[in-house]
């Protein structure tokens, strides 16, 4: 009598909490009735409740993430040091990458073209320029065109502005496009970012009553079905949809081989060349290499004490970097090596600047020597999704 008694208070008590439960569990509590305690069974059933509880809500939980969410991938930056670089596959941007920002200053190229590059894109984006544009109803945007033998900075130096002015940079490398995924990539630009349009030369560029006579002619590589058409690249770009606010920056290791439409003023506003280095930007680039550190990059060892490179450090403590700069500038003879060439020279020698002008005659005499094996032809930089390997 009194163990009914106990039991029917429990089923009370249960579906007070849980309404419903106290008869769905009716077949279990026959068994929970010899348990030692009056509320022996109540703690059973709800224990057992937990137990079961926790692993189907974890269980529904899987399902529901599985089947009814989506992920999205959210790239953190850090807005003082880092930038967003979207790459394309196929007809699709991308998630973009952040990226650190690389300095203009780490970029060698003539000082009065650098000052005049970064003028001219810091007075467009300007927002009194913009505002400029929008009360004549003209297209806000600016268009460049990079040109030079491959390895004099066209790359490094579009990836540094996009850092310097906080835009985002989408980089569309034309040999891998078609008409098609060309005209879907511009319509997902977003406003306010740069666009790196690389090796525009791979255009199927010549107008069609011109290809026959280059054919005879032996001369430019012939468009191909699949690939991006003069008119389609010409109208995306002037294209009604085209964002507002774009940087557009073409680069090209053939200046020859475009089409004058492609570069007219209105789509390349202004035509920089990227040239091979000079006694100035050979003398910059062994700065760059050898000279101090800025002071927030400074190693320490366990001891705390700055980490000594040596020869490295003597050479510029004693302002000996100057006369080293001078003599390695002077051995080497100007516009016949590109920035990189010199740059990947430096950095083998990157702890010893003086085994680095002791050895450049040697470098040059077997840099020649590879040359007259295999002339220096076309872009090494940014083939099909190689991003900027920057050392
Ligand atoms: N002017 C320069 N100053 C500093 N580094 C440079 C310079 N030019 C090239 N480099 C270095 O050489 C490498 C290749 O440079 P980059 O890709 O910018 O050249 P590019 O002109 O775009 O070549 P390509 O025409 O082959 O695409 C990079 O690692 C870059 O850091």
């Amino acid at each position: 009598m009194t163990s009914l008694g106990n039991s029917s208070k429990q089923k009370l008590l249960l579906d007070l909490f849980f309404p419903g439960l106290a008869p769905t569990t009716s077949s279990l509590w026959p068994l929970l009735t010899d348990l030692p305690t009056d509320y022996g069974g109540l703690l059973c059933i709800c224990g057992l409740l937990l137990f079961f509880g926790k692993y189907a809500s974890e269980y529904l939980g899987t399902l529901l993430e599985t089947y009814f969410t989506s992920k999205i991938e959210v790239s953190y930056r850090d807005e003082a040091y880092d930038m967003l670089i979207s790459w394309h596959e196929e007809d699709r941007w991308k998630s973009p990458r952040s990226r650190s920002k690389r300095d203009t200053a780490t970029v060698v190229i003539k000082k009065e073209m650098k000052k005049m590059l970064l003028d001219d894109m810091a007075e467009f984006l300007d927002p009194q320029t913009r505002t400029w544009y929008c009360m004549r109803s003209l297209p806000y945007q600016r268009g460049y065109l990079f040109y030079g033998l491959p390895g004099t900075g066209k790359s490094s130096f579009s990836l540094s502005i996009a850092g310097r002015f906080d835009l985002d940079l989408y980089v569309l490398s034309i040999p891998s496009l078609s008409d098609r995924s060309l005209k879907t990539l511009f319509a997902d630009l977003p406003q306010q970012c740069i666009v790196l349009l690389e090796d525009v030369d791979a255009v199927g560029l010549k107008r069609e009553q011109d290809a026959n006579t280059d054919a005879s002619q032996g001369g430019i590589p012939r468009k191909s079905a699949n690939k991006v058409s003069l008119s389609t690249l010409l109208n995306v770009l002037d294209g009604i949809g085209s964002s507002e606010g774009r940087v557009l920056i073409m680069t090209t290791n053939h200046i020859e081989r475009l089409d004058p439409a492609l570069i007219r003023p209105g789509r390349a506003d202004m035509k920089v060349e990227f040239q091979l280095a000079d006694r100035d930007m050979i003398s910059q680039l062994f700065f760059f290499i050898y000279g101090p550190k800025p002071s927030n990059e400074i190693d320490y060892n366990e001891s705390g004490s700055s980490i000594s490179q040596g020869e490295k450090d003597y050479v510029i403590q004693n302002g000996e970097l100057h006369q080293l700069a001078q003599e390695f500038a002077a051995k080497i003879p100007e516009s016949e090596f590109s920035p990189a060439e010199i740059m990947s020279f430096l950095l083998a020698n990157k702890h010893s600047p003086r085994r680095a002008v002791a050895g450049v005659g040697d470098w040059m005499e077997r840099n020649r020597e590879e040359r007259k094996r295999a002339p220096r032809t076309n872009s090494w930089a940014l083939a099909v999704n190689d991003e900027f390997d920057d050392p």
